[in-house]
This record gives C-alpha cells, sequence and structure tokens, in this order.
C-alpha cells in the first residue's frame, strides 16, 4: 500500500500525467475545430465539400490511430513538416477524433425537428440566424453525452502517444515498473490515476448536462430544495415557490379550465355583416397573394397542375379537398418554402423566388424578402421552437428578424399572449403546453411582426376534437380584428362557412371550383366537390 501510495505522488508519474492531458486537450480542441468544419462540409449545399469530407471520414476513421501517430512524426519530415513528439502526437489524435465529432455534430444538426426550421424560414429568419438561434442550442443539448464519450476515448486514446516516445503517464508506467519490477503497484497506481481522470470528464459532463437542462428550476426554488433534504423535518411545509415548468397533468387541467378573453366589439359585430356588402369592399382591394400558372412536381409526380389565384387583402380563403391534393403544398409554394417548375406568385406584388432581372434568389435574400412583404405561416403541427418558451417563441424572432429591442419584443409578446388567452403560461416550454395552447402560441408567433398575409396549414388537424374550437376561435377574431388576408387550408366545413370569404376547392392539383363560401358550400356547381362535401358532412 505505501508503496502505491509512493507511485501515486510520484513527480515523474505526476509529470506523465500533464503530458496526458495536455495532449488529450490538444488533441480534442483540434478534433473539434477540423469536426465543426468537416460537419459544415457534409451538411453544404455543394455535393463536392460533402464528398471530400466524407472521403477524409473514411480514410481517418479507417485506419488505426497508432499509424497515424507514426506518420505525423516520422513521415511528415519528408514533406518539410517537423513536428516534435508532443505537437506529432496532438495532431494525429485531433486528425484522429475529428471525423467522429463530425459525425457527433452531423447527427445533432440533422436530429433537430425539421418543422422549426421551416417555421424560422417562415419566420423570416437567415440560414444563419436559423442555425444560430434554433439549430445550435438544441443541437448542442443532445450532443453533450456522445462528447462526453468521445473525451473519454481521446483520453484514453492518448496512451498511443507512447509509440511517438512521448512521455505521458503510460509509457512513464511501463518504463517505471520496467526499472523497479514492481507493476502490480505501478500499474494500478496509474489505473487509479486515468479512473480519476475519466471521473473528472464524467463529472464535467453532467454538471454541464444540468446547466444545459431547460427543466432545471431558478436558483432561488434550487436552494429551496437544498434546505428543504438538509431540514428534513420541514420537508411538510407547502412549497410556495412557483415552479418553473408544471407537469404535464397540470396543464391539461389548466387547458380546460382557461377561457378566451371576451371577444371585442369589432368580432361580435362581424356576426351581423353583410357578406354581399363585404365581398363588394374586398372586390377593390390590392392583390395581397398573385399565384399565376404555378406547377410544381415532386420527381415525375405532378402535385400543382396551373394553379391561378388571386387573394385580395383582407380577404379570407379556405383551402378545401381531399387529402393529397395539393393544399399544403401550395401554401409552402407562396411563402416559397417550396420551390416549383414554372409559374410565377407574387406576395404583396414581390416574387419571394427571383429577382426583378429574373435571378433566383439566394436563401438569404429570400429569408429577407419574406420578412419585409409579411407573410406569416401556421404549421399542423405548430412547429414550436422546443428550447424556447412561450413568450421567447414569439419575441425571439421579433428580435432577430424584426430588429426590435427586448423590451419592446418582450412587451409584443405578453399582448399577444394575452389576446389568446395564455399570458399566465407565457414561461412555459412547449413540451409543457396542451395541443391547443400550442397552436395558440404559434398563431400569436405567426401573427407577432404584423404580417399582411398569413397561411395557416390545417391548424386544427393535429388537436384533440375538444381543443379544436378554442383554436379556431383565435383565428375567427384574427381575421377580424387584424383584417389580414388569410388563405387556410382546413377540413372544418362549419368554420370555413363561418370565417372564409371565399372557398377554393382542389382536386388532383387543379382549382376545380373557386366561389363565395356560402354558394360552394350549399351550391357546390362541379360534382367532385358536391362529392367531397357530402363525404366530409357524413364523417
Ligand atoms: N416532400 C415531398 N416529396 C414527395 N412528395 C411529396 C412531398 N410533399 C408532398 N408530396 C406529395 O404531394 C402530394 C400533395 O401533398 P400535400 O401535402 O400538398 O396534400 P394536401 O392536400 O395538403 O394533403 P392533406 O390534406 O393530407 O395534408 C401528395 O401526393 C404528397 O404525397
Amino acid at each position: 500500500m505505501d508503496l502505491f501510495i509512493h507511485y501515486l505522488t510520484m513527480p515523474y508519474l505526476v509529470g506523465g500525467v500533464g503530458f496526458t492531458l495536455l495532449i488529450t486537450l490538444l488533441g480534442l480542441m483540434g478534433g473539434l475545430v477540423m469536426g465543426l468544419v468537416l460537419a459544415a462540409m457534409q451538411l453544404s449545399r455543394f455535393r463536392s465539400l460533402a464528398v471530400v469530407a466524407r472521403g477524409y471520414s473514411i480514410i481517418f476513421r479507417g485506419t488505426p490511430l497508432i499509424l497515424q501517430m507514426v506518420f505525423c512524426y516520422n513521415a511528415l519530415p519528408m514533406i518539410g513538416i517537423k513536428l516534435s513528439a508532443i505537437s506529432a502526437a496532438s495532431l494525429a489524435l485531433a486528425l484522429n477524433e475529428a471525423p467522429f465529432i463530425a459525425e457527433i455534430l452531423r447527427a445533432n444538426v440533422l436530429g433537430v425537428d425539421r418543422g422549426q426550421v421551416s417555421a424560422g424560414q417562415a419566420l423570416g429568419m437567415t440560414p444563419a440566424a436559423i442555425m444560430r438561434r434554433i439549430i445550435a442550442p438544441q443541437a448542442i443539448r443532445s450532443m453533450v453525452p456522445a462528447l462526453g464519450n468521445e473525451a473519454v476515448s481521446a483520453l484514453k486514446n492518448s496512451s498511443l502517444a507512447s509509440v511517438v516516445a512521448v512521455q505521458e503517464l503510460t509509457l512513464r508506467s511501463t518504463q517505471l515498473a520496467s526499472a523497479t519490477f514492481d507493476f502490480f503497484s505501478v500499474f494500478f497506481a496509474s489505473g487509479l490515476v486515468y479512473l480519476v481522470l475519466t471521473g473528472a470528464i464524467a463529472v464535467i459532463q453532467i454538471v454541464v448536462e444540468m446547466l444545459l437542462d431547460l427543466d432545471r428550476p431558478p436558483p432561488r426554488e434550487q436552494f429551496a430544495r437544498f434546505f428543504r433534504i438538509l431540514l428534513p423535518g420541514r420537508n411538510a411545509a407547502p412549497d410556495t415557490t412557483p415552479a418553473a415548468a408544471p407537469a404535464p397533468a397540470d396543464v391539461l387541467e389548466e387547458a380546460a379550465a382557461e377561457p378566451l378573453p371576451p371577444a371585442s366589439a369589432k368580432v361580435l359585430a362581424s356576426a351581423h355583416e353583410d357578406r354581399a356588402a363585404r365581398a363588394a369592399r374586398l372586390a377593390g382591394n390590392v392583390a395581397a397573394v398573385e399565384v399565376t400558372g404555378l406547377r410544381k412536381a415532386y420527381g415525375p409526380t405532378v402535385v400543382l397542375d396551373g394553379i391561378d389565384l388571386t387573394v385580395r387583402a383582407g380577404e379570407v380563403v379556405a383551402l378545401l379537398g381531399p387529402s393529397g391534393s395539393g393544399k399544403s403544398t401550395l401554401l409552402r409554394c407562396i411563402n416559397r418554402l417550396e420551390s416549383w417548375e414554372d409559374g410565377s406568385i407574387k406576395v404583396g406584388g414581390c416574387s419571394l423566388n427571383v429577382t426583378d432581372e429574373g435571378h433566383a434568389l439566394a436563401p438569404r435574400a429570400i429569408a429577407q424578402m419574406r420578412a419585409s412583404v409579411g407573410v406569416g405561416m401556421v404549421f399542423q403541427q405548430f412547429n414550436l421552437f422546443g428550447h424556447l418558451t412561450a413568450k421567447e417563441n414569439i419575441a425571439g424572432p421579433l428580435r432577430w428578424v424584426q430588429g426590435l429591442s427586448r423590451m419592446e419584443a418582450d412587451r409584443r409578446a405578453r399582448e399577444l399572449l394575452e389576446r389568446v388567452g395564455l399570458s399566465h403560461r407565457a414561461d412555459a416550454l412547449p413540451r409543457h403546453l396542451s395541443g391547443g395552447q400550442l397552436q395558440r402560441v404559434a398563431i400569436a408567433r405567426a401573427v407577432a411582426p404584423n404580417p399582411s398575409v398569413l397561411l395557416l396549414d390545417e391548424p386544427t388537424s393535429a388537436l384533440d376534437p375538444e381543443l379544436v374550437g378554442e383554436v379556431l376561435e383565435v383565428i375567427r377574431r384574427l381575421a377580424v380584428e387584424d383584417g389580414l388576408a388569410m388563405v387556410i387550408s382546413t377540413h372544418q366545413l362549419r368554420f370555413a362557412g363561418e370565417v372564409a370569404d371565399r372557398i377554393v376547392f382542389l382536386s388532383g392539383g387543379s382549382i376545380i371550383e373557386d366561389g363565395p363560401a356560402e354558394q360552394v358550400l350549399t351550391a357546390p356547381r362541379h360534382p367532385l366537390t358536391a362529392r367531397f362535401l357530402n363525404k366530409m358532412e357524413s364523417e
């Protein structure tokens, strides 16, 4: 035992630990930087960059680290690059770690829900802003365990540096054991040091995971919990500190109990508005959306075939049609979340697809154009940003895209949350909200920048039946109060009849019927529309 303690504290071995840590640190840092570059290349739009990165990964993941160390130390000098043993070992470790780290980064970036990326695009965020504000924060959270593993394996792999005579822990232990013949005590001491070092990495990983945990209670609550543990007699005392986020069961109860604020006078008056007079008024408005000869195909399948559609400012158009008729695709084309083969689309008189000279717009320019023409979108699956609270989901894009100050953005977010009856859930994360609440926040987020056109893609089809009414009421109020041009893809015939000015019926990628809502619903002209309406009513 004495010998074991002696070796454990021996400056010769402690010095070896220093070299081990140095190589591991340099290898990991270099691997992280190179891994970032490789991951970016693989995710890039340019295929040639992805091919180069893939080739690098195949070579460096497929050959042993020990050979790479020998190569860096012995072969690089032949081309004029002479490195010290430590530099060569660190470089080899970095070169070897890079493809593994790149795969971790790439997998976690791709793992972020694509719907959130679409939502960011629809809000006018540039690709760089989406990466920084939406993808990176979520990807970093989920990649911590894998990066922890990588750090442990880099530490253990650093022992291979002994092959190029770096005086790290394993080499010094071997030398010491050979000199003293006390193999057991020396290697036991050395193994314990490795265990302590990997244990330290595990502790760092736990702390980072805790710091990044979105459900982490605020510091005040943490203190309260800490003292409750220290003073067991006080465990029974009621907890008056508000929880950061209630459990899902609480949420459902709340969802049922919370009504929308009373409707405004404008909304109440709209129930008695003369539809013919409104239609005549809208007919004089400028075109908010103009779709001309739109043709869209996915591979050989033509999904939209020669669509012509004009939506006037303030007009509410409901898109009806069987599943697969192209309603969602049409909405996604209108705000240029999809490209198309032929035809043109103008929103607020501007094209989101090409410049005035007819050149294709770059993704960044499309994002800026979306924000400047003001086209919002509400998705079937809500697509709230999972790492942000309800308030931040609304306020964040206002700061990042519209350039509002934090105070202004927060005020606007609170105002909108109040309007959709959710001011008391402002600090809740999306995963703690019910479906109806999620969609109400998503609607508030879409209208926050005051768009002139709002596209709603089956806003209630992912909701339980008892939550549909509250969301439809929010949309109905918006249509009346904000006077937005709205295009809503829906299967809710009653809602379409109440809210829409016009109904456009799509089938097989073409507009089969287009007319005033009441007329299309009560006296459809096309047999396909009549058959669809009968079927929907009988369900
Ligand atoms: N990314 C895609 N790749 C290939 N095909 C697609 C893609 N997106 C949609 N489609 C196809 O395009 C057609 C129209 O789809 P779309 O989602 O627009 O229909 P929809 O009328 O909105 O249907 P639903 O009411 O069920 O949502 C469908 O046949 C669908 O399979």
